[in-house]
């Protein structure tokens, strides 16, 4: 599965403990994330990931592309809800997206860790088919 992960400042921390926690299940896919979520994860972890622009210079954009092409099965994106962000346009066009095209988004670590293990438990396989 193609898995996004994105996490604004104040939730970076929370992002790194969730990949460090989840390594063994997170290397079995291909990660995408937003640029410095996307360095502190492999920082942390080791893990490959491909890193996009940083948020608000367009990667919760060039990720969204990723959604509308059908190339995105599980978008984890740990909000800041009580920080102002310069992008947020871009951030609920991301949103948005996910709900255009159907596919798993959790905005928390509570969904996050629900959708992890229901990836790891096979729920996903319903993706193969949309593809
Ligand atoms: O701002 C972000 C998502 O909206 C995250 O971007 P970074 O991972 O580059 O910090």
């Amino acid at each position: 599965m193609n898995i996004a992960l994105i996490a604004h400042d104040k939730k970076k921390p929370e992002m790194v403990n969730f990949t460090v926690a989840y390594t063994t299940i997170l290397k079995q896919h291909k990660l995408y994330a937003t640029g410095t979520t996307g360095k502190q994860i492999t920082e942390a972890t080791g893990l490959e990931v491909f890193r996009f622009q940083s948020g608000p210079l367009g990667g919760d954009q060039q990720i969204g592309a990723k959604i509308a092409n059908n190339e995105m099965d599980l978008v984890i994106f740990l909000r800041d809800p009580l920080t102002a962000q310069p992008h947020e346009p871009d951030i609920i066009a991301l949103m948005r997206l996910c709900d255009v095209y159907q596919i798993p988004i959790a905005t928390n670590i509570g969904g996050a860790e629900i959708l992890i293990r229901a990836l790891e438990d096979g729920y996903f396989q319903w993706r193969e088919v949309v593809k």
